[in-house]
């Protein structure tokens, strides 16, 4: 007897009644399966996606834990606004469209046109001796990004990111929701030599020594970003409206564990990318039970790698719609 459920077992079938071996199709064929059964269709639609990118700033990277200094933040974002970044360039590729949110990036409000402004602060406290966020700017992000996440008539969501300092933010939020070992967590970012990745995890191993065990929303407010709380809430929302959420890199994957920790329903609609060259992103897809589509030695953020998965998903659903049956082709089955 099936342990799935009625609709699956009637997606599973239409699959397995396509013109092939059955289960030739790998790994796409599991994507189709999962793409319907977000959508609650034999016939989902793949057709239109945008990504968010989450901008924001770190207290955390006054402790010299970057390569590059915090004003990257800011200058990439007027990047993203011009069309010149990779995401740009990527998302134009993949006929998907591209928003930029300022979370909290360090420093004035911005005010350029086209920013979608939805700041908490102005950059996180750094978390080596206090939480980076109050628990009431933890909730307000969480709130926002539920709401973005709700919004438009997406089949599928992809979320990037960018904020100088993040791969520490991820790495301390990792190791306090998983309690994996921060050895395994640090890694060299943006590109630090060896000297700047120990100082990086000494200064870790000090922010994190100071709490105990935590609840997910207070390890996401002792040592989270408002990006990546925002963009936790944005998956959450996403993933309520029944879209899929395309997860990119290790700052997009810390924060797709901080929203299912705190919301496990969310998991469902998640697809993972692939897996980004930083240490620490294996860890977190581990923990989350996650393969990722795509294995392409990124470490860049900003949604590349999720761009780079959305044409795998339309072929994925184009699969389940268009592709002949058995019967339709004449075709004989298996002897
Ligand atoms: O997505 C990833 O896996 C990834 C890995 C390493 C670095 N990044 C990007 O680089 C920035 C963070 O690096 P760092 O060294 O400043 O912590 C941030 O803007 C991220 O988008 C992103
Ligand atoms: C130039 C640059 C571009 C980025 N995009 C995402 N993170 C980034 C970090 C840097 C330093």
């Amino acid at each position: 007897m099936s342990l799935e459920t009625p609709f699956a077992d009637a997606l599973q079938r239409k699959i397995d009644l396509k013109t092939k071996p059955p289960g030739s199709l790998g790994r796409i064929e599991a994507l189709a399966a999962q793409i319907g059964r977000v959508q609650s269709s034999l016939t989902p639609r793949m057709a239109r996606c945008q990504l968010t990118i989450f901008a924001a700033d770190h207290g955390i990277a006054e402790e010299g834990v970057s390569a590059f200094p915090r004003e990257v933040t800011r200058q990439m974002v007027l990047n993203f606004l011009g069309g010149g970044a990779a995401a740009n360039v990527f998302a134009r590729s993949v006929g998907v469209g591209l928003q930029v949110v300022d979370a909290g990036i360090a420093g004035a409000p911005m005010e350029v046109e086209g920013l979608i402004d939805r700041r908490v602060g102005a950059g996180t406290m750094s978390f080596l001796n206090g939480p980076a966020m109050s628990a009431a700017q933890c909730a307000q992000a969480l709130g926002a990004g539920r709401a973005l996440g709700a919004e438009g008539d997406w089949d599928a969501v992809a979320f990037g990111e960018m904020g100088i300092g993040n791969t520490a933010t991820a790495a301390a939020l990792g190791h306090k929701l998983t309690g994996a070992g921060l050895e395994q967590l640090v890694g060299r970012g943006t590109g630090l030599d060896d000297a700047a990745l120990n100082h990086k995890r000494a200064v870790l191993e000090r922010a994190t020594a100071r709490t105990g065990e935590l609840a997910p929303a207070q390890a996401l407010a002792e040592y989270g970003g408002f990006e990546i709380a925002m963009m936790a809430g944005a998956m959450q929302g996403a993933a309520a409206a029944g879209r899929i959420v395309i997860v990119d890199g290790f700052i997009a994957t810390a924060a797709a564990l901080a929203a299912t920790r705190l919301e496990p329903t969310c998991r469902g609609a998640m697809v993972f990318a692939h897996r980004s060259q930083e240490r620490g992103h294996a860890v977190l897809l581990e923990a989350l039970k996650a393969r990722p589509l795509l294995e392409l030695e990124l470490r860049l953020g900003e949604g590349t790698g999720a761009l780079l998965a959305w044409p795998l998903l339309k072929a994925a659903a184009a699969m389940l719609n268009e592709m002949a049956s058995f019967e339709d082709a004449g075709v004989a089955r298996q002897s």
